[in-house]
């Protein structure tokens, strides 16, 4: 029989005496429960884990914000042909660019408002796999167009992948940049970046990608090298030095920040494929055509057009009369009953003719008040992201439009070892009288020999080109690439 409890002075029984090999083996015991119960829920947790991802996998893809509206514009190659020299070519396609990006063009579409092809404008062929068919060939100043929009775009340091050497891009590196929030510096914090996905090694299921950041970015998908890709930035880690990312949508920075993401260029072999060719499913629901024989922009009541996808077509030099009766599939023969709107937005004129470049600031200007998007953009504080005027990157212009001599001279200037009469010269000299550095590459040399530079200074100057990086060889699968069309 056990023998019963003894009790103790406050009257409690006491636990029978235990050998310290009973203690020690009920600890262990005691143990290996709590492991097993904490794997347990470990395993309960990965279980659920999985369910979560599987069901929101199934699920459709719930967006935080809509689609926002989107504003297009089309424009036609041929204005290109009416410049009196390659650069003056190159300067209008950029003009064109940074009224887009002025006023948050989403998408540019470059038309062909001749169609037939003279022997002085010949066609190219832009679509290797379509030889032969007519749609495979463009006019060439459309091409032109379309692939310097293209160029400036592309933030600076993806350039290099994306556009090889081009005889159409010869001066693209003196245009103005364009500055867009999504040029972004390597300094420059914000939760989404462009980039392209480099041909180095990750794990299965990743890739790793150049976002303009001193280091490449682990993405969370396998994607073949020399893809453009919109990367968001996860959160740095505590436990990791390596910077991660997800793949996303292009429209997504946009959508989910309300910040200006660049536009998208598309070519239209004629006026008609302006509208049938649409990216969006439901095509454009207000078009608005532009010409001096349109109804007034004073007509106009403010915030009336209300729209989900924006369209505005600009004519060339002969206007969208030409362009018309150029297109052989649109029967109507006034322009007026192709578009919702026909408007002249500069009724009083001083001049008898708007080119289309000017048209285009006026009209986009002077249509602002007339908007109203059906989704507005969401709004956020950008200042931090986008810094004003100080930060235009003028000066990168100014170092790449070097000319060689002054580059000499002033090595030797810095040679030069100080005169003792020039120590000892007392007064402070007046600050010397600098020209104006202009940043219009295309001054009358003669002028600037006059004023600043040396009498050779334009057979001198050394263009660095952006675009030029060697041993670059993928190109980006995207149809809208035009890199790869020649
Ligand atoms: C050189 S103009 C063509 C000439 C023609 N007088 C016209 O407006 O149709 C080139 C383009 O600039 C635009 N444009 C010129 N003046 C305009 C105006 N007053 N209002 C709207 N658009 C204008 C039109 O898109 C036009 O097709």
């Amino acid at each position: 029989m056990p023998a019963a409890p003894a009790a103790t002075s406050n009257g409690r029984p006491t636990e029978p005496h235990k050998s310290w090999k009973k203690v020690n083996e009920e600890r262990k015991a005691l143990k290996r429960q709590r492991k097993q119960e904490k794997l347990l829920k470990e395993l309960q947790q990965a279980k659920e884990a999985e369910e979560r991802i599987a069901e929101d996998a199934s699920k459709p893809q719930s967006k935080a914000n809509p689609n926002p509206s989107t504003l297009s514009i089309a424009v036609p190659g041929s204005i290109l042909e009416n410049a009196q020299s390659n650069e003056l070519r190159a300067y209008v396609a950029g003009q064109i660019a940074r009224a887009a990006c002025i006023f948050r063009v989403n998408e540019v579409i470059v038309f062909d408002d001749v169609g037939i092809a003279t022997a002085r404008e010949t066609k190219r062929s832009y679509e290797p796999e379509a030889e032969g068919s007519s749609t495979g060939t463009v006019r060439s100043s459309s091409l032109q167009l379309a692939r310097i929009l293209q160029y400036l775009e592309c933030p600076q340091y993806l350039r290099k992948y994306f556009f090889p050497l081009h005889k159409d891009l010869k001066y693209s590196g003196l245009l103005n940049p364009l500055d867009t929030p999504h040029h972004l510096r390597q300094q420059s914090k914000f939760r989404y970046r462009e980039g392209v996905i480099v041909d180095k090694k990750a794990k299965e299921g990743q890739s790793y990608a150049n976002v303009g950041l001193l280091n490449d970015v682990l993405v969370d998908k396998a994607i073949e090298p020399g893809v453009r890709v919109t990367v968001r930035m996860d959160p740095a880690s505590e436990t990791s030095r390596k910077q991660r990312g997800t793949l996303v949508s292009p429209d997504e920075p946009r959508r989910e920040t309300g910040v200006y993401w660049g536009y998208q260029v598309r070519i239209a072999h004629s006026l008609s494929e302006i509208f049938t060719k649409s990216p969006y499913d439901s095509g454009y629901d207000v078009t608005l055509g532009t010409s001096d024989r349109g109804t007034s922009i004073h007509e106009v009541p403010s915030r009336s057009y209300n729209y989900k996808h924006m369209l505005m077509v600009f004519g060339g030099l002969q206007g969208l009369e030409s362009a018309l009766a150029n297109d052989e599939k649109l029967t109507v023969d006034d322009p007026e009953l192709l578009f919702d709107h026909y408007v002249n937005v500069l009724p009083r004129q001083g001049s008898r003719t708007i080119r289309t470049e000017e048209a285009l600031l006026i009209a986009l200007a002077a249509l602002q008040e007339k908007l109203q998007p059906e989704v507005a953009d969401v709004e956020t504080d950008l200042s931090d992201l986008l810094p004003k005027s100080e930060d235009t990157g003028v000066h990168v212009r100014r170092d790449v439009l070097v000319s060689k001599k002054q580059k000499k001279r002033k090595l030797v200037e810095e040679e030069i070892p100080e005169t003792p009469a020039a120590t000892e010269t007392p007064a402070p000299k007046p600050a010397p009288k600098i020209a104006r550095q202009t940043a219009n590459p295309f001054s009358d040399p003669s002028e600037i020999s006059e004023k600043t530079a040396p009498a050779d200074i334009d057979d001198d100057f050394e263009v660095v080109s952006s675009s030029l990086v060697p041993g670059t060889k993928k190109l980006s699968g995207s149809d809208d690439d035009l890199s790869r069309f020649d």
